[in-house]
């Protein structure tokens, strides 16, 4: 009897979920909506996304080859297309850009940033125009990447010679744990103390990004924020937050009083509130507003490069010839002057195609970040309504045989002589994504990349552990919005004899 008693809300709860969704399957007849796998009532295609224990770029790409590359899913109550060709992804990136601006109001951005008030979650409008604006001008122009360099080079340096200690006694090392620490260093201009709780810190906001709980699946049963137990873990989180970046800004704000002219990305926000608030300007940023750009850059800038290296020395140590090539080009070029510094590298041109091609293979966004329809729109002789939720698979276009051949070997040669680039014009290859969304940080990202990557490979010969082969490394992806190694990558640095330089 009691039991009966406690199923009755459930049966309840779905019942009117169902009659919901009849609703809107109704509303959506009269649309021609993209084919797409059959729907369940209450949870939609969730089932055939879980299927198969996939991560769910890769899942979306094995479900797009069966219903083509603009697909209609729904996910919990979400309607979502999913777009797998470049020709889809210019149409929806490029050709109806300003209608595809927009980004759903994923629980994460309400709570941990400030109601929606980062560059990347915030809704297509005003506020995201002028953060938009403050990026373009002042946050990642070359002349700030630029400014940036003595860090990379001084961080880099150091993580050398950790390298180093660690060859000189033959010792196997978590090169993940140490690329992970190195970005960290970089992208927040410090070290030390905060880099494990960031860690771990970071792993759950990538969770809580993917747009996959259930609160995010079935937003209008606001019950489930609560009763998921989500809200909760994002109210811990924004403490957490709160209690890495609030000693940042103060440190930020005394050492400006005390006269420091250098400025870092903190400083560059801080001096556009002082400015925009005594000029009193109609726009202007809170030190929360502050607070989740910066909680953006250090997330944004540091998994994404991090996760890139990762993949680009997996890669390498799982073909040889590939590292040879890379290792030849590096020490031809830098003989015994060895790398100075950052702009001896400008010349190096497989270096470049190492890294092309590892963000072809392992887009660390492979997903993008989510879209929202702003109207009802076409694309393709398909109804699009407004509120679809847009997924574009960068990684399907990336590897789709349509556009390349071998799309799953590792070859930087097939870039030679090629135009393709990844700035967001070439619809075949967008790990950055493209058109007014499109990633600003591009140039700080690949010049996080560059020189840890040379470095690694001009003063090391690398060899896997405990006579694993080269095959024998495993490639796994974990389940999220981001994607990085599912296991550590553990090698033996061997110093390079007549290697010079950082
Ligand atoms: C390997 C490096 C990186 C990759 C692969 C990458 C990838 C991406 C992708 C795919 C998007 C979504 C684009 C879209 O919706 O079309 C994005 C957006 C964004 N990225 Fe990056 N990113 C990288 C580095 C960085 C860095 C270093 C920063 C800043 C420090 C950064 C800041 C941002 C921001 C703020 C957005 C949101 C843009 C908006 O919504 O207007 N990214 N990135």
């Amino acid at each position: 009897m009691e039991a009966t008693f406690w199923l009755l809300p459930i049966i309840s709860f779905l019942a009117s979920l169902f009659f919901m969704q009849k609703l809107l399957m109704k509303k959506s007849q009269k649309f021609q909506l993209p084919p797409g796998p059959p729907k369940l009532p209450v949870i939609g295609n969730l089932h055939q996304l879980a299927a198969k224990n996939m991560p769910p770029h890769r899942r979306l790409r094995e479900l797009a080859r069966v219903y083509g590359p603009i697909m209609h899913l729904r996910l919990g109550e979400v309607p979502t297309l999913v777009i797998s060709s470049a020709e889809a992804a210019k149409e929806v990136l490029k050709n109806h850009d300003i209608n595809f601006a927009n980004r759903p109001k994923l629980m994460v951005g309400k709570i941990l940033y400030y109601n929606f008030s980062d560059i990347g979650l915030s809704p297509y409008g005003e506020y995201w125009r002028q953060l938009r604006k403050i990026a373009a001008l002042e946050l990642f122009t070359v002349k700030r990447v630029q400014s940036f360099r003595h860090i990379r080079e001084e961080e880099v340096s150091k993580f050398i010679k950790s390298l180093a200690s660690a060859a000189a006694s033959g010792s196997v090392v978590n090169l993940s744990d140490k690329l992970f620490g190195l970005l960290f260093n970089i992208t927040s201009s410090r070290e030390g103390e905060d880099q494990d709780a960031f860690r771990v810190f970071l792993s759950n906001l990538l969770d809580a990004l993917a747009g996959f709980s259930m609160a995010d699946l079935y937003p209008s049963i606001k019950l489930l924020e609560s009763l998921s137990g989500f809200r909760k873990k994002l109210q811990e989180m924004i403490k957490e937050s709160d209690r890495m970046l609030d000693p940042i800004i103060e440190e930020h704000i005394f050492n400006k009083r005390q006269g420091k002219a250098e400025e870092d990305l903190v400083d560059v926000l801080l001096r556009f509130q002082k400015e925009n608030e005594s000029a009193n300007m109609s726009f202007s940023l809170t030190t929360n507003n502050i607070k989740s750009v910066i909680l953006e850059i250090f997330s944004a800038g540091s998994e994404t490069s991090f996760s890139t290296l990762e993949w680009a020395m997996s890669e390498l140590l799982r073909n040889p010839k590939v590292m040879e090539k890379a290792q030849a080009e590096l020490r031809d070029f830098f003989k015994e002057k060895g790398i100075t510094g950052e702009s001896s590298l400008n010349e190096l041109k497989y270096l470049k195609l190492v890294i092309k091609e590892t963000l072809r293979l392992h887009p660390v966004v492979p997903l993008l970040v989510p879209r929202e329809s702003i109207e009802h729109c076409q694309i393709h002789g398909y109804d699009v309504p407004s509120k679809t939720r847009i997924m574009v698979n960068a990684f399907a276009i990336a590897t789709d045989p349509q556009y390349w051949e071998e799309p799953e070997v590792f070859k930087p040669e097939r870039f030679e002589g090629s135009s393709i680039d990844y700035k967001g014009n070439n619809f075949e290859l967008i790990p950055f994504g493209s058109g007014r969304r499109m990633c600003p940080g591009i140039a700080l990202g690949v010049a996080n990349m560059e020189l840890p990557l040379a470095m690694m490979l001009y003063r090391f010969d690398w060899k896997l552990p405990a006579g694993m082969k080269p095959n024998d490394l495993d490639m796994d992806e974990p389940f999220g919005v981001t994607v990085r190694r599912k296991n550590t990558l553990r090698v033996i640095p061997i110093s390079y004899a007549s290697s010079f330089g950082i």
